[in-house]
């Protein structure tokens, strides 16, 4: 999705009083990255269902494509097919032009990591949004394990990388980042001898569970994980599950409406992923977790139903917490709108250097639908319950705030309109109808205006 496009769009939402029904979420965007890189390295082919088709799990095949890896599909069931180029094929080929990451920091980072090993100069960029964040933090760890990379202020995209043969390293970053754990990762499975990443806290562990479907062997606890390289990856066959980053704006939407119930089925349970699950109910929202059976691979999976209280409690979220709910935290601050209490969130400025500025762009948001959230250096104070006109927000392009903001517009008082609503392409290809559908149940109404 282009720079311009993110800017687009725009939904009219008309209040409710609470959602109701059942929904799908598309495909869990973690996952589908992962199993597309891995597939580009591995031996033989890997087959992926359910395959996300939004803005920036695209972005990550046609990032492959330029590397010379053969990619069939999506085929509009999901279904991509990934013929690898291990070293044994050559490798990566090198890219014949810049590569655009486009609007995905994962995109970026994770290719970083994974063509570090490849001996070709290739040069990256993505949009305006994706050129503003902070690349040091794999740039650093790669640099160590022996890629040369030349970015622009140092640490930011269009940026060059040389890749070749690789060093092991022990990495302790400050930040708990699943991207940079992942890129440290795919770069060490191709390098010689024991890579081990120790986090400060846990972040999402896909990588380390999908590494092994590829037939990787690894050791891996609570914050840490290791392996010994070069390991050659073994195409495979993988099922992706719901996002639960997606699932979290119905979820939360059912929570601040009494007597909602929201079932979202087919969604990944996987621990790291549903802390958010954790909070609604610490908030006093009843939450139903029926795991699927067996459990498949990678993740373990099921529907959760949400049933929204009378009286919603404040949170307070920080430390550990914070990379387990890092992208559900805008729309956690818009539950907390309706909590009795304050709310706080902090030990968060990751949010700061996420596709915009999400913890000003978030109370600036709110702020134009009349609701009013105290920005922290690192985080937001909410206070609650609050009640709020309604009004005409923007999502400053980022795909988390358009679809936090309509949540927000659907508890207002009046009609609200959320401009730029295109970006929610970026993870969530059809939120609006999806949204709409639960809604219409106690009158609201979310429509792309024409
Ligand atoms: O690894 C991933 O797939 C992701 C990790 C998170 O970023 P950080 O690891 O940089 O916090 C998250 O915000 C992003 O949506 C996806
Ligand atoms: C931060 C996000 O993604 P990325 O870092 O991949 O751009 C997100 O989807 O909220």
């Amino acid at each position: 999705m282009g720079e311009i496009e993110a800017e687009q769009g725009m939904w009219q939402v008309r209040p409710t009083t609470g959602l109701g029904g059942e929904a799908r979420v598309p495909p869990d965007k973690s996952i589908s990255h992962r199993a597309a890189m891995m597939g580009a390295i591995a031996e033989g082919t890997t087959v992926i269902d359910r395959y996300l088709e939004a803005a920036d799990t695209l972005a990550t095949l046609e990032s492959l494509r330029a590397f010379g890896v053969e990619i069939d599909g999506p085929d509009g069931q999901g279904r991509v097919v990934v013929r690898g180029r291990p070293a044994s094929r050559g490798g990566l080929a090198e890219p014949e032009r810049p590569v655009d990451a486009g609007n995905s920091g994962t995109t970026l980072r994770l290719l970083m990591g994974l063509a570090a090993a490849h001996p070709i100069f290739w040069v990256a960029t993505g949009d305006a949004s994706l050129r503003r964040r902070p690349m040091g933090r794999v740039i650093e760890p790669l640099s160590r394990m022996g890629a040369r990379i030349w970015a622009r202020q140092g640490d930011r995209a269009p940026l060059a990388m040389r890749g070749g043969p690789l060093r092991a390293i022990a990495w302790r970053g400050p930040v708990a980042s699943a991207q940079v754990k992942s890129a440290v990762l795919l770069a060490g499975v191709q390098a010689r001898g024991v890579t081990r990443v120790d986090e400060p806290a846990l972040s999402r562990d896909h990588t380390e569970r999908m590494l092994p479907l590829f037939g990787v062997r690894l050791f891996a606890g609570p914050g840490w994980v290791e392996l010994e390289g070069p390991q050659t990856l073994q195409g495979c066959h993988l099922t992706v599950p719901g996002d639960p980053s997606s699932a979290a704006f119905l979820w939360v939407a059912a929570a601040m409406h009494p007597g909602s119930r929201v079932r979202v089925s087919g969604v990944s349970l996987n621990p790291t992923r549903v802390e958010v699950l954790r909070v609604l109910s610490e908030m006093g929202a009843q939450v139903q977790v029926e795991p699927a059976s067996p459990p498949s691979a990678p993740e373990p999976w099921g529907d959760v139903t949400v049933v929204g209280p009378e009286r919603l409690r404040p949170f307070r979220i920080a430390g550990r917490r914070v990379p387990l709910l890092i992208d559900e935290l805008p729309v956690l601050a818009v539950a907390a709108l309706r909590a009795q209490g304050t709310s706080l969130i902090q030990e968060a400025s990751e949010l700061r250097v996420k596709e915009s500025d999400r913890i000003e762009a978030l109370a600036r948001g709110l702020a134009a639908l009349g609701a009013q959230v105290e920005a922290l250096p690192d985080g937001l104070r909410i206070e609650g319950p609050q009640r709020f006109p309604g009004g005409v927000a923007d999502s400053c392009g980022d795909h988390r705030l358009a679809m936090s903001l309509a949540v927000a517009a659907l508890a207002g008082d009046g009609p609200s309109v959320v401009k730029g609503s295109r970006c929610a392409r970026i993870s969530f290809p059809g939120f609006a109808e999806v949204l709409d559908l639960l809604a219409r149940a106690g009158g609201g109404r979310i429509e792309e205006a024409a």
